[in-house]
């Protein structure tokens, strides 16, 4: 078991740094990284997709390579304009919105920084992390549609699914659902409210890739296939689900190895022409070495050593 850290380029979702543990199996490697802030219980569906990597590999793609958008923070104008810029040729950009602390004119400067660096062709969507109520949601609608030139969609305006529903009959930009999928008790809330346009597919918190090929085939929706901020080695789960989709309509947010300082393998997932290439990279002794979590805090490796034991016990005793 190896706990790796990894500084971020830029904070994101209030994290400075991103860590998790790497398994082998006979499969290949796997990664559970649930949030720190994550109780046991939730940490489980996360575990299960780290298992299915590690044991049972995945199901076989239908695609060589998965279009992917290149993920904005909640940072300057001339930061996000460089991110894009740098991105690896993405015509997609998810620029995060919402983040406490910051204004609206502060979003509509980051929405115009990264039209001017997509050109005209270029798609934009953005994501509020369930921030908003359904006025909020409505009012910076307006502004954030105009300053992007027009919004693909609007990810998780409101928390609740009666807030996304309702934002949903009362705008033309689609609406997509993330948190009202991955951490809800019923998936499937969404679908009866009409409450999305698209879903947000994440395969740690799902459980794994199995486990969201069956969830996408019974929601119905279009999905897109997005990261928790893993390191390769969990993006190439990412990457598999989407490539075995049988539609993949969206760019999926899987293009986020660009945000960390140092990834787990020497070829990390980024992307070339928009795109990411359909393969599973592994880690070696120098990339292992280079983000070892044990050689700067040993205190918190045992801490994700210690929370393993704790979830691996909890899943053989719901096998049991
Ligand atoms: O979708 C993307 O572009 C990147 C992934 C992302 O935004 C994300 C990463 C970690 C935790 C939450 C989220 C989110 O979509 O809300
Ligand atoms: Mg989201």
């Amino acid at each position: 078991m190896h706990v790796y850290s990894s500084p971020l380029t830029t904070r994101f979702r209030g994290l400075d740094s991103r860590e998790g543990v790497l398994l082998r199996g006979p499969a290949g490697w796997g990664e559970f990284s649930p949030f720190w802030e994550y109780d046991d219980a939730e940490a489980l569906a996360w575990w299960r997709a780290a298992r299915e990597a590690c044991d049972d590999g995945w199901p076989p793609p239908v695609r060589t390579r998965v279009p992917v958008n290149v993920t904005v923070p909640a940072t300057t104008p001339e930061r996000a304009h460089a991110i894009v810029t740098a991105s690896g040729g993405c015509t997609t950009a998810k620029v995060k919105v919402a983040e406490r602390g910051q204004d609206v004119g502060e979003e509509i400067a980051r929405l115009e920084a990264v039209r001017d660096a997509l050109g005209s062709a270029g798609r934009i969507r953005v994501d509020a992390n369930g921030a908003w109520d359904v006025p909020t949601a409505l009012d910076r609608l307006r502004h954030l549609d105009r300053a992007a030139g027009g919004l693909e969609y609007v990810e998780q305006p409101c928390p609740d699914v009666a807030g996304l529903a309702a934002v949903r009959r009362a705008t033309h930009v689609p609406v997509a659902a993330d948190e009202s999928i991955r951490r809800a008790e019923d998936p499937y809330a969404v679908v009866r409210a009409e409450a999305a346009d698209v879903v947000v597919l994440k395969v740690q918190p799902l459980g794994g890739v199995r486990a969201c090929l069956e969830l996408a085939e019974r929601i119905g929706l279009p999905v897109v296939v997005s990261s928790a901020l893993e390191s390769s080695v969990g993006l190439a789960a990412g990457v598999a689900l989407a490539a075995a989709l049988p539609d993949l309509p969206h760019a999926c947010g899987l293009a986020t190895s660009q945000l960390l300082a140092r990834d787990v393998v020497p070829d990390p997932l980024l992307p070339v022409d928009g795109h990411l290439e359909v393969r599973r990279p592994e880690p070696d002794a120098d990339s292992l070495a280079a983000t070892d979590a044990g050689s700067v805090d040993p205190a918190r490796a045992q801490a994700w050593r210690d929370r393993v034991a704790r979830v691996e016990r909890l899943a053989a005793e719901g096998a049991a």
